[in-house]
């Protein structure tokens, strides 16, 4: 794997100034992601892992606001930019193309009433639209990727699965070859057969797209399946980033001790 750094995120602070008070969701939090690899954010709920996700895409909403910090951000190609200060036109490029997101309970982030081939033309003519010729055989080709057979393109949302709507986002995510994708629990609301074909499919992604994955979860699983380093939040602060068979190990925080001892049994790894 590469050492060549794709994201540098340096003292972010993000807090919620509410009636009752500022949250302070996301508290200087150092964090760099390498090209290639899965890096796992863990935590429990409330620990502000979206917080983080959501600020990073620049998609936080008031009242939570960045309060400091710079999130350095290496597109291939382009001249790196602090995601934090990044503004309109382009901002827009950089979406789909060169960062892009799977929310959490994205499986209603598909338009209802676009069959999924013309959802995956979108995005991929607004930003790209060299690609027209061979459209086709490209969704095909994504499908395939995410294991659905092309004649899902015909279909509209509501024909398919929950795992299979979640593997359609996936595949829309990476159809554009962006430098990262953030993947808000991507598992969390499917049940267990299928969260196990998705974390395979993330796997995948990466072993034949050399995709960059952010995965955020609580579930410790997920990170010992799936991921290359986990980063440990607690209170909104990073409180360990390691090797993910280290973490698992030899946990230096007393916090991600608990979270590992909270498993009730390790899976399998995935890739
Ligand atoms: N809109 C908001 N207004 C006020 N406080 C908020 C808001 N959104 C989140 N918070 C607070 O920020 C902190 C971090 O929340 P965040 O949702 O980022 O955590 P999380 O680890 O992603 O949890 P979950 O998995 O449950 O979403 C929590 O204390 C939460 O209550």
């Amino acid at each position: 794997m590469s050492e060549e750094t794709v994201l540098e995120v340096s003292g972010l602070d993000v807090t919620y100034s509410t009636n009752r008070g500022d949250v302070r969701a996301v508290q200087s939090v150092d964090l760099s992601v390498r090209r290639g690899e899965i890096l796992g954010i863990a935590g429990e709920s409330g620990s502000g892992k979206s917080t983080l996700a959501v600020a990073l895409l620049r998609l936080l909403k008031p009242p939570g606001k960045v309060t400091g910090g710079s999130a350095i951000f290496h597109p291939k190609g382009r001249s790196p930019v602090d995601l934090l200060k990044v503004q309109g036109e382009d901002l827009r490029v950089l979406r789909w193309s060169a960062l892009s997101y799977l929310p959490q309970g994205s499986q209603s982030s598909l338009n209802p009433v676009m069959r999924v081939g013309d959802q995956f033309r979108d995005v991929i003519l607004e930003h790209a639209p060299e690609r027209k010729e061979a459209l086709s055989e490209l969704i095909e080709r994504l499908l395939a990727q995410v294991g659905l057979e092309r004649r899902v393109a015909r279909m509209y949302p509501h024909e398919l699965s929950g795992g299979m709507k979640q593997r359609v986002l996936m595949a829309i995510c990476v159809a554009l070859e962006p430098d990262l994708v953030i993947a808000d629990e991507p598992t969390t609301a499917l049940d267990v057969t299928i969260q196990r074909v998705i974390l395979q499919s993330l796997a995948d992604l990466r072993r034949d797209f050399g995709v960059t994955l952010m995965v955020i979860s609580h579930d410790m699983g997920v990170h010992a399946q799936l991921v290359d380093r986990v980063a440990v939040m607690y209170e909104g602060r990073l409180v360990e980033v390691g090797d993910v068979h280290q973490v698992f190990k030899d946990p230096r925080h007393p916090y991600s001790r608990q979270l590992i001892e909270s498993i009730p049994r390790l899976g399998r790894r995935a890739s």
